[in-house]
C-alpha cells in the first residue's frame, strides 16, 4: 500500500508541469490572451462604427474576395457581431479586459485563484449593464445587445418597469458596496482628502515658485517632490480611511524640522572605593588569587589512562539490518492498514531511529497504540515509539542495534564538545541517538536524580559523572562527599581523598558508608550551606560564582573569613536505602540542601535503585528537575523518575533517558571499567596532595546530647513511665513507648530524646533500635535519685 501511494503521487504533478505549470507554458499562453483581448477590443470599437456594413457579410464569410470594414476584417466583424449584437452590446467591451487581465496573470505567474472572482464580478458586470442599457436606451438596443433586451423584455413581464429599475438600483447598490467598498463613510472621507490634497496641491506649488524664486538649482529637486506627493494623492482616491492616515502622516513629516537644544552632558566619573584601590594594588603586586596555586604541579589525568574497549572506528552500519528492519515497520503498520510516506533512519549506538512520516489522515495515537505489536513483529526489545517527536513532525521508531557499539569513556572525554565545554561542571554523559556527544552542565541542572533497576548501568554512570570531573577540575576547584551504603561501588576513590574529597573533622574515612555517619554529614553539609550564605552576603554576590571571581580579584579579605569556595558535589548511591533506614532524619537535610544549596556549589546527585514515590517524595521530585532514567522494571517507576513512560522499555547496559524538565533525551551511557578508574585515582593519588581532606563544618548532632532538651525540670510528665518500660523491655524504641503508654508518635519521639540525654538510652542508630545503658529498675531508680 505504502509502494502505491509513493508510487502513484508524483504523476499529476508530472502531467501539470508538461500542460498547465510550465513557466514556459505560461508565458506562451499569457501573451496570446492579451493579444487575442487587444484584437477583441479593436474590433468591438470597430464594430460601432461598421456594424451596418458588415452584417450583410457574415454570411458570406468563406468568400475571400469580400472585405468587411472592421479593423479585424471578417474575423472581427463576426465575433463582435456574436458579442455586441448577439451578446451583451456595449457592455461586451468588459470582455476584453477580462481576458486581458487573465493574460497578465498567466505572464507573470500570478497565482489564478483570485482571477475567479474577478471574472465572477466582471461578468455580473456585463450583465447589469446589458439589461440597464437595455432599460434605459430603449431608442438604440445595439447598446444593450441581444440579451440586455431580451433580459428586459422578460423582467418587465414579471415586474414591470418600475421593478425592473428597482431592481437595477439594487443590482448597482450591491456592485458598488461589494466590489469597490463604497460605504458613506468612505464617500465623506473621499472628499476630505480630496481637499486636503488640493490645499497640499496649492501649498507645495506655492513652495515651488518660491524656490524657483531663491534658487534656480534646487527647483529641480524641489519639483519631484509635489508630482510624487500628486500621484501618491491620486492613487489614494479610493476612500480608505487607512489610507487617509498615511496622507496625514505624510503631511505631518513636511513640517521644517525644529532647532534642537544641544545639551553637554559630563562624563560621570565613579569614585574607586578605598577597597578596589587596595585590590587593584594587590593584583598589581601579585597578581590575582589563583587557587591552584597550593598544588600548582598538579597534572590532570590523561587520555590513556582509559580504555578504548574495542572501539575505534565508531558504529558499524549494518545494511542488511536496516532493511530488514524497515520493511518489518512498513509490513506491520500495512497490517493495520496505515500506509507510510516516508521513512528515514538515523543510527545509534544502541539504537536505530527510524523517523516515519505517515499518509495523510493517519491518527498518530493509532500509531503509538501499536507499540507493542510493532515491538512483536521486529522481534526486539526496547522499541520506544515516540508520537510525534517534538519540533519535527515525524513518528519516531526506535529499534536496539542487534551489536550495540559501547561508548567508550575515552570516546567522550576525547571529543572536543566535552573539550571545549566552557562549563563549571562539565559531564559526559555519554552520546545520544543521533551519536553527538552529550555534555551538560551540573552547576546548571542544579541537581540530578539517577534511577535504574539493579545491574542496567547505574554505577557506571556515577562512575561516567565522577570521571568527567576529574578530567576537568582542579582539585581546589571541586570537592565530593560521596555517600555509600553498598560500601564497594565508590570506595576506590579513597585514593584521592586529600584532593577531592570533602570530611567530617576527626573521621576516619572520607567515604561514608554507615546511615549515622550520613546523617551528621547532610547536617554538616546544611550548616556549611548557612556558613557559605553568610559569606555571600558580606561580599554582597549572589552566587558562588560571583563570590569566587571577586575573590580572586582580592576583593575580598581573608582576614574577615573569606577564602576560595570550592564546588561540592554530593553523591548518593542506594537513596533508597538510606530513607527506609534514617527516613525524615535523610530527607529533610537533602530537600533543604536541593532546595538552597544550588546558588553556593553545592549539587546533588542522588541514585535509587527503587524509584517509588516514598523515597523519591514530592518535595525532593519537585527539586530535582535534571532526571537520568537508566531501565527500571515498570511503568509506574518511569512515571515516578520522568513523570513520562519509557525508561520501562529501555535495553540496559547503559542505555538511559535523560530530561532537564522538557523533552526526553536518549543517551547511550559511556562506559568507564572499574580497572579505568583505579588507574585515573592512582594517577591523581600519587601527586602531591594536600595535608588533608577538605573538612566539613562540625555538627554536635544527638550522641553529645547537647542540643536536646537537657532541662530536668523540661521533662515530659510521662517520662518516669517511659524509662521503665524502655528499661523494662531492654529495648529502646519510640514506637514501643508509643504503644505502651498509647501517645503519639511526636511526643513519644520527644520522650525518647530526654530518655538519651539523660544517659538511658543510645543514640539514633537508623532501622536498629537505639541500646539501653540501664540494665534494670533499681538502676534506673538511683540515677534518677542522683539527679
Ligand atoms: N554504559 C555501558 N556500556 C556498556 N555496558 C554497560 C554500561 N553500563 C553498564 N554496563 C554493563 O552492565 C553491568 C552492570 O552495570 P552497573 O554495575 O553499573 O549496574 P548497577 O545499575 O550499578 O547495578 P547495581 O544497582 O546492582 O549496582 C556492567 O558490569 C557492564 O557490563
Amino acid at each position: 500500500m505504502a509502494k502505491k501511494a509513493t508510487k502513484s503521487k508524483p504523476k499529476p504533478t508530472k502531467k501539470g508541469s508538461t500542460f498547465k505549470l510550465s513557466k514556459q507554458n505560461k508565458i506562451i499562453l499569457g501573451s496570446l490572451l492579451m493579444l487575442f483581448s487587444i484584437a477583441l477590443f479593436f474590433s468591438f470599437i470597430s464594430f460601432y462604427f461598421n456594424w451596418q456594413d458588415d452584417q450583410s457579410l457574415l454570411s458570406e464569410f468563406k468568400d475571400r474576395n469580400e472585405l468587411a470594414k472592421n479593423l479585424l476584417n471578417k474575423f472581427g466583424a463576426s465575433i463582435s457581431h456574436i458579442f455586441m449584437y448577439k451578446g451583451f452590446g456595449l457592455a461586451s467591451l468588459i470582455l476584453p479586459f477580462l481576458i486581458c487581465i487573465t493574460g497578465i496573470y498567466l505572464f507573470l505567474g500570478l497565482p489564478l485563484k483570485a482571477l475567479f472572482k474577478k471574472w465572477i464580478w466582471g461578468l455580473l458586470f456585463i450583465i447589469w449593464i446589458s439589461i440597464a442599457l437595455g432599460f434605459f436606451a430603449t431608442s438604440s438596443p445595439l447598446l444593450g445587445g441581444l440579451i440586455g433586451f431580451e433580459m428586459n423584455d422578460f423582467l418587465q413581464d414579471y415586474a414591470g418597469k418600475i421593478g425592473v429599475l428597482l431592481l437595477l438600483v439594487f443590482g448597482l447598490i450591491f456592485i458598488l458596496v461589494r466590489l469597490f467598498e463604497i460605504t458613506p463613510e468612505g464617500i465623506s472621507s473621499f472628499f476630505n482628502s480630496r481637499k486636503e490634497a488640493i490645499s497640499t496641491e496649492f501649498k507645495a506649488s506655492k513652495e515651488r515658485k518660491a524656490a524657483k524664486d531663491n534658487d534656480t538649482l534646487t527647483t529641480s529637486f524641489d519639483d519631484d517632490v509635489p508630482i510624487i506627493l500628486d500621484t501618491y494623492t491620486h492613487k489614494t482616491e479610493i476612500p480608505h480611511l487607512e489610507k487617509e492616515d498615511d496622507l496625514k502622516d505624510f503631511e505631518i513629516n513636511t513640517p521644517e524640522p525644529e532647532e534642537t537644544l544641544a545639551m553637554e552632558v559630563e562624563q560621570v566619573i565613579e569614585e574607586p572605593e578605598e577597597i578596589d584601590i587596595l585590590a587593584n594594588k594587590l593584583v598589581d603586586d601579585f597578581g590575582e588569587f589563583d587557587p591552584t596555586l597550593e598544588l600548582g604541579n598538579y597534572k590532570f589525568p590523561t587520555i590513556e589512562l582509559l580504555d578504548q574497549h574495542g572501539v575505534t572506528g565508531g558504529i558499524t552500519i549494518n545494511q542488511e539490518e536496516l532493511e530488514e528492519n524497515k520493511n518489518k515497520i512498513v509490513e506491520t503498520l500495512k497490517n493495520y492498514k496505515i500506509g507510510i510516506a516516508q521513512i528515514k533512519a538515523t543510527i545509534g549506538p544502541t539504537v536505530t531511529l527510524y523517523e516515519i512520516v505517515p499518509d495523510a489522515g493517519v491518527r498518530i495515537s493509532k500509531i503509538k497504540n501499536l507499540e507493542d505489536d510493532i515491538a512483536l513483529s521486529l522481534a526486539a526489545l526496547g522499541i520506544r515509539i515516540i508520537a510525534p517527536i517534538p519540533g519535527k513532525g515525524t513518528i519516531g521508531i526506535e529499534v536496539p542495534n542487534k551489536n550495540a557499539t559501547i561508548v567508550s569513556m575515552r570516546s567522550v572525554i576525547a571529543s572536543s564538545k566535552f573539550q571545549k565545554a566552557e562549563m563549571e561542571l562539565p559531564i559526559a554523559f555519554g552520546k545520544t541517538i543521533s551519536n553527538e556527544t552529550f555534555v551538560v552542565d551540573l552547576a546548571k541542572m542544579p541537581h540530578l536524580l539517577m534511577a535504574g533497576a539493579t545491574g542496567q548501568g547505574k554505577s557506571v554512570g556515577l562512575n561516567a559523572v565522577l570521571t568527567s570531573l576529574l578530567y576537568k577540575k582542579h582539585p581546589a576547584e571541586v570537592k565530593f562527599i560521596l555517600v555509600d551504603p553498598k560500601k564497594v561501588e565508590l570506595t576506590l576513590y579513597n585514593k584521592i581523598e586529600r584532593h577531592f574529597l570533602a570530611k567530617l573533622p576527626d573521621s576516619a574515612e572520607a567515604i561514608i558508608t554507615d546511615n549515622t555517619k550520613v546523617i551528621h554529614t547532610l547536617n554538616s553539609l546544611c550548616i556549611e550551606m548557612d556558613d557559605r550564605y553568610e559569606l555571600l552576603k558580606l561580599a554582597m554576590v549572589r552566587n558562588l560564582k560571583e563570590y569566587n571571581t571577586k575573590f580572586k580579584a582580592r576583593k575580598l579579605n581573608p582576614n574577615d573569613g573569606h577564602k576560595f569556595l570550592p564546588y561540592i558535589v554530593l553523591v548518593i548511591d542506594e537513596f533508597a536505602d538510606l530513607i527506609m533506614t534514617a527516613g525524615k532524619e535523610v530527607e529533610t537535610p537533602v530537600a533543604r540542601l536541593a532546595q538552597l544549596a544550588r546558588a553556593i556549589g553545592i549539587h546533588l546527585i542522588i541514585a535509587t535503585q527503587r524509584p517509588s514515590v516514598n523515597v523519591i517524595t514530592g518535595i525532593i521530585k519537585a527539586n530535582f528537575p535534571a532526571r537520568l532514567a537508566f531501565r527500571v522494571t515498570s511503568k509506574i517507576d518511569s512515571r515516578t523518575i520522568l513523570d513520562t513512560s519509557g525508561a520501562d522499555q529501555l535495553i540496559g547496559r547503559g542505555d538511559m533517558l535523560f530530561t532537564q524538565g522538557n523533552d526526553v533525551t536518549r543517551i547511550q551511557c559511556a562506559f568507564v571499567d572499574t580497572p579505568e578508574v583505579a588507574k585515573i585515582v592512582d594517577y591523581i593519588g600519587s601527586q602531591r596532595a594536600y595535608p588533608d581532606a577538605y573538612e566539613l563544618p562540625e555538627y554536635s548532632g544527638e550522641d553529645s546530647g547537647t542540643s536536646i532538651d537537657y532541662n530536668v525540670s523540661d521533662r515530659d510528665q510521662k517520662f518516669r513511665e517511659a524509662a521503665e518500660v524502655i528499661v523494662i523491655a531492654q529495648q529502646g524504641s519510640a514506637s514501643l513507648i508509643q504503644r505502651k503508654l498509647k501517645l503519639g508518635y511526636n511526643r513519644a519521639g520527644r520522650i525518647i530524646d530526654q530518655l538519651e540525654a539523660a544517659g538511658i538510652v543510645g543514640p539514633f542508630e537508623g532501622s536498629k533500635a537505639r541500646q539501653v545503658y540501664i540494665s534494670d529498675m533499681v538502676a534506673l531508680q538511683q540515677l534518677l535519685d542522683n539527679e
